[in-house]
This record gives C-alpha cells, sequence and structure tokens, in this order.
C-alpha cells in the first residue's frame, strides 16, 4: 500500500463525517480569477505554498503563522496562494485557510485529495477560489464530475497530472489549468524533466500550465517556463528558505522570452 492509497483511505472517512454535518458559507470575498491574472502577467505566476509537513520530509515548518505568511506572500507578488488542508499527512486544515482567506485578497487554492463533492462544498465555504484534482485518484467519470460540479461553484479547477496517460486524460475533460506535478506522489521522486516531457503534449495555447514541485534554484524556474509554464507551485523552498524576499525575486523570471503559447 502505498501512502497515497493510505492519504486516500483516510480521506473516505473524512468525506463520511464531512457528509454528517452541515456546511455554512463562513466567507464570501471577491477576488480576481487565477486564470484572468496568468493570462495579463509576462512574469512567471508564483503560487505560494503553505506546508509545515509533508510525507516526504516529515517536519518542515510546524510553527508557521499562516496569517502572516499568506500576507508576506501577497505583498511579494505572488498570483495565488496553496494552503494544504490535509491534517493528517500535512499537518494543515481547513481553519488553516479560512484565516489566510481573511488575510488576503488573491486567490487561494485548496491543496487536498479530492474525492466527494462534499470536500468542495467545504473548500468553497472556506473561502477557496482553486481546488486541485489529483488525475491519479480518480476515475475518469469521477474527475469529470467533480470537475464539473466545481466550476458550477464558480471556482476554477487545478488538474493534476504526472505521466503520458494522466495528461491524455486532463486533454480529454479540456482543463482549462493543468498542474504537472514533478514529484511522484507514489513513490516521492522529483524530476524536473517531468514537466519538459509532457508539456508538449498541451497544443491548446489558452490552457494555462503549472509545473509543479521541487522548485529549487531560478535555473528550473527557466526550465518549466521554457517548457511552457506559466506558473509555477512552490512550497518546501519558500517554507525553507532564510531570505523569503530573496527567494521569490529569484523565481520571478519574465515570461516573455518563452516561446508564446
Ligand atoms: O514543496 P514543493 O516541492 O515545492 O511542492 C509544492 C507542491 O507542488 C506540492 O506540495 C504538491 C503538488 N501536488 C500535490 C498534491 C498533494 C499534496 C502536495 C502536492
Amino acid at each position: 500500500m502505498t501512502i497515497l492509497d493510505k492519504i486516500i483511505a483516510e480521506k473516505r472517512k473524512e468525506v463520511a463525517e464531512l457528509k454528517k454535518k452541515n456546511i455554512e458559507p463562513v466567507i464570501e470575498k471577491r477576488v480576481p480569477m487565477f486564470k484572468e491574472k496568468v493570462k495579463q502577467s509576462n512574469q512567471m505566476n508564483i503560487i505560494a505554498e503553505i506546508k509545515r509537513a509533508s510525507p516526504s520530509k516529515g517536519e518542515i515548518d510546524a510553527s508557521v503563522d499562516p496569517i502572516a505568511r499568506a500576507k508576506q506572500y501577497e505583498k511579494l507578488g505572488a498570483a495565488a496562494i496553496s494552503v494544504l488542508t490535509d491534517q493528517r499527512f500535512f499537518n494543515g486544515s481547513m481553519d488553516d485557510l479560512r484565516q489566510v482567506r481573511e488575510a488576503v485578497d488573491i486567490p487561494i487554492l485548496c491543496k487536498d485529495f479530492i474525492i466527494d463533492p462534499v470536500q468542495i462544498d467545504y473548500a468553497k465555504a472556506n473561502g477557496a477560489n482553486i481546488i486541485l484534482l489529483i488525475v491519479a485518484t480518480l476515475s475518469q467519470d469521477e474527475l469529470a464530475e467533480l470537475y464539473h460540479y466545481a466550476k458550477g461553484l464558480d471556482l476554477e479547477v487545478l488538474v493534476e497530472v504526472h505521466n503520458e496517460e494522466e495528461m491524455k486524460r486532463a486533454l480529454e475533460l479540456n482543463a482549462e489549468i493543468i498542474g504537472i506535478n514533478n514529484r511522484d506522489l507514489k513513490t516521492f521522486d522529483v524530476s524536473l524533466s517531468t514537466t519538459e516531457k509532457l508539456a508538449s503534449m498541451i497544443t491548446n495555447s489558452d490552457t494555462i500550465l503549472v509545473s509543479e514541485s521541487g522548485m529549487k534554484i531560478r535555473a528550473n524556474v527557466e526550465l518549466a517556463r521554457d517548457a511552457g509554464a506559466k506558473a509555477i507551485l512552490v512550497g518546501e523552498t519558500f517554507m525553507l528558505a532564510e531570505n523569503l524576499e530573496e527567494k521569490f525575486q529569484e523565481f520571478q523570471v519574465e515570461l516573455s522570452k518563452s516561446s508564446v503559447k
């Protein structure tokens, strides 16, 4: 049983609990759409993540103050903020998301393992603007159902893939925002060449490509940019940076130099 299987087993229990709850909207805030931000920007769009811990790294920064951190990301020019809401494996929570929602006016990605519409209701009620759907964890029917359900709630959807077969499924769905995860969620191996390999399968110039995971230095970001990524998703490197401002600037590369797809 891989960690991913364990996480999904845990999610099934969570879903059963959520179904018993009455989900009330906590916050409603109008923020710009991520998609629009990306279209208007000629700089790499950075989705900065709040990540206390992960199954691959263990503890990263357990004491992070999500509000202060989110404000800092916003001030530095993040296009969106990703909040890990899984408790068990990432030490995150929906409370984190809600607090971040109150603190910033940019789009927020609810970073979790979504397998049921009730989780989408819950994310939306707590102020998320974007949800993540991981193709590896869903059948094509489930993927389509959850995708359209989220869209119907005016949420944006980041559809995550890691190999060719998954990319084909994301394309079949006509996903507007596709994330290529450089980390294999089953083995935790990270390779930036995943982005290089899969990016060329995208032929629609309106599709927004996000390169996810493993960004450590500017050259990694440039590689993603040259492969066609308009955005990157960065967790660990920002969480561990001694000088966050410097790291952020290091990652802000021009997009105009890339072959504008
Ligand atoms: O910390 P990193 O290597 O910068 O990665 C961030 C993000 O891509 C990663 O947290 C992630 C991408 N897809 C996920 C799915 C579930 C949990 C976590 C993730």
